[in-house]
This record gives C-alpha cells, structure tokens and sequence, in this order.
C-alpha cells in the first residue's frame, strides 16, 4: 500500500550573516547550510495496518510525511502510495489519502464548520449525496453535531480536532496520515479520538500512519511502531519485540505476612542491590527491602516470574504480591 525506498530529504537554508546590513547581506550571500532531516528510510506499510510512527523533535517525522503525501519532493529514494508517486501525481493519490496536522487546522477559522465541509466536499468533488450520507455518519461517530453552525474559531481544542478528522474523512481516503491529532487534549478527548481511530482502523480497514508524543496513543492503538532518530529508522516491528529488545527490567515486590529473611553466606550481611542465582543458573535482583516487603528487579526474557515467586516463598509467608512491567514511556526513553 505505502513503499519508501531509500527516503532522503535534505534543506539547504542560507547562512545567516551577521553585523551592519545582515539581512541584506543574507540574501545574497552563497552560503548555505545543508541540513538532512531524513536518511536513507525504507518501509512499506500494507493495507489495513495501523503503525505509530514516533521520534523525539526534530528527528524527521513531519518531513516524512510531507513525502508520503506529496507535499515534499525527496532529495533521493522514491515513495509510491498504490503504486503511484505522490509527488508527480498528486491529484489521482490526494484522492486517497487523508492528513490531519494536529497543529494546523485545514478548517476555514471565520466559517461555521458546515461550510468548511461543504468548501472540501466542492473541492474533492464528492457529491451532495454522497457528502451529507458521510457527514451522517461521522457526526454521529465524532458527535459534530453540538459545533455545527459554530465558526472554527470559537472551537475548543477537542472540537477542532474533531471537525478536522471528520474534514479529513469527507472524500472516504483509504489512507490516513495523522500528525499528532491529540496534541493538547484532556483525557476524555484523547480517548474519544483514540476510539474513532482505533474504529476507523477495525472496522472500516482503513490504513492508519499515526506519529504523535503520546506514548499512551501507542501502546493502545499500534501493534506495530517505526522510531525514528536523526533522520534514520532506528528500530522497525512490534512493540513487545521492543520491549524486549530493550529489557528494561520487570520489578516484584512481595509483602510478607510475618518476619523474613533472604538467606545469606555466613558472616555476610544484606547489601543492595544483592544478585540471587538458583540452583538453574538465572538470577535475579534484590533492589529494595522494608520491614514487610522485599521488591526485586528481574528480566522477563532471562528468568520466569514463577520461578523468582518459588525462590522468594522461601524467604517468608507472602501476603501480596505486585508486579509491574517497565512503562512503555521508559522503553521509548531509552531508545531515544
Ligand atoms: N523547510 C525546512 N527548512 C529547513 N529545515 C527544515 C525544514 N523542515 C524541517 N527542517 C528541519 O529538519 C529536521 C526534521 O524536522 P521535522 O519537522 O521533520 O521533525 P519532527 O520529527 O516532525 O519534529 P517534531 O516532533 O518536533 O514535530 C529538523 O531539524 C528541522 O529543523
């Protein structure tokens, strides 16, 4: 469905003089800094996936998709969205995709929101019948019926953004490009947009490239993730491979119903963090201890749970037991 083939997108912006006349001087001069924001990244997406695309600021994600959609001509490489260049033949896949820049509005601010839609519906050229049965069906899905007649400015954030879905939708694209559409919004409002797209993608099989900050927006929606980094694809798959890869540790932390005691060499008192190894060769960690309760740091791929609880039985009578996986906002930490 979507083919990047080593993507590269350099700018080339002057360098700014400084001193008497500097503006002037800027314009003429013949220096330029040439700055790559995308490296050499191949991906191809197919139909019906739903793909978080993330990397901290500046690392290129905008760029990308300016290519995907053909807003941006690639420096080198090649794009084909169904086997057509974006760039070369912008109308016949504009008519496919959908973009929503959650900074950007692509609603007219002064005009009530209907007549947005009717401008966009003009202008993709989808019938009156057709863009009032999909209007139907989107008001009732994003609830645009309480801002109808409201001009844009006057829309709160989550409204806005949900208009600008809906406004992205109106000529029924297959493909989604979705730059960060829940940017500054409450929790209520992040979920309501997270439902509609995570029902746009199960539902209607609608391709979803989603590229946003908000690791929550990740885990719950994407399967897969593409991280980007300086202009390069850092890591391509899913998140639990991930995870994985990266290993943050799982901690345990059991409370015990009496007094324990972790057996220790003769002599030896407890020092943190302690290394423990079964007979079997795995070890795990001793982090932290309280009156009742010891927390332990293991990782999953290297030791099972069921075993380290066997082990730490032994120390006294457990009363609780927590687990807790590494968050998914540390696992990104660290590959940033
Ligand atoms: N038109 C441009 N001219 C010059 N440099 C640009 C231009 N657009 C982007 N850049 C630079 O290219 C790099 C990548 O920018 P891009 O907007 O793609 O990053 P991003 O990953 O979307 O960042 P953010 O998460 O902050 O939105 C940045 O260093 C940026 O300053």
């Amino acid at each position: 469905m979507i083919e990047a083939r080593g993507l590269h997108k350099q700018f080339k912006t002057p360098v700014v003089k400084e001193g008497s006349f500097a503006g002037i001087r800027t314009l003429f001069t013949r220096e330029y800094r040439v700055k790559e924001a995308v490296k050499d990244i191949s991906f191809t997406i197919n139909q019906g996936d739903f793909i978080g695309y993330i990397g901290p600021n500046g690392a290129g994600k905008s760029t990308t998709i300016k290519m995907l959609t053909g807003i941006l001509h690639p420096s080198s490489g090649e794009v084909r969205i169904a086997g057509v260049d974006p760039h070369r033949h912008r109308r016949r896949v504009v008519s496919r995709l959908g973009v929503v820049f959650g900074q950007r509005s692509q609603l007219w601010w002064d005009l009530p929101v209907k007549d947005s839609y009717e401008i966009l519906a003009h202008m993709y050229k989808v019938g009156d019948k057709e863009r009032d049965l999909r209007l139907g069906q989107l008001s009732e899905l994003l609830g645009l019926g309480e801002f109808w007649t409201t001009p844009v400015r006057k829309l709160s954030l989550g409204q806005r953004m949900r208009a600008d879905i809906a406004a992205s939708m109106l000529h029924d694209p297959d493909v989604l490009f979705m730059d960060e559409p829940t940017i500054g919004l409450d929790v209520t409002a992040k979920r309501s947009i997270r439902d509609f797209l995570k029902t746009l993608n199960t539902e209607f099989g609608k391709t979803i490239l989603l590229t946003t900050h908000d690791m929550d927006d990740i885990e719950q929606l994407c399967e897969r993730v593409m991280v980007i980094n300086h202009g390069q694809l850092s890591y391509d798959g899913t998140i639990d491979e991930l995870r994985e890869k990266i290993g943050l540790p799982t901690t345990i932390r059991v409370t015990f119903a009496g007094a324990w005691s972790i057996p220790l060499p003769p002599g030896e008192g407890l020092q943190l963090p302690l290394e423990v190894r079964l007979p079997t060769g795995e070890a795990f960690r001793v982090v932290e201890t309280g009156p009742d309760y010891v927390r332990v740091e293991a990782n999953r791929q290297q030791i099972r749970a069921v075993d380290i609880l066997r082990e730490m039985s032994a120390w006294g009578e457990a009363a609780d037991i927590h687990t807790e996986e590494p968050a998914f906002e540390d696992v990104i930490h660290k590959v940033y």
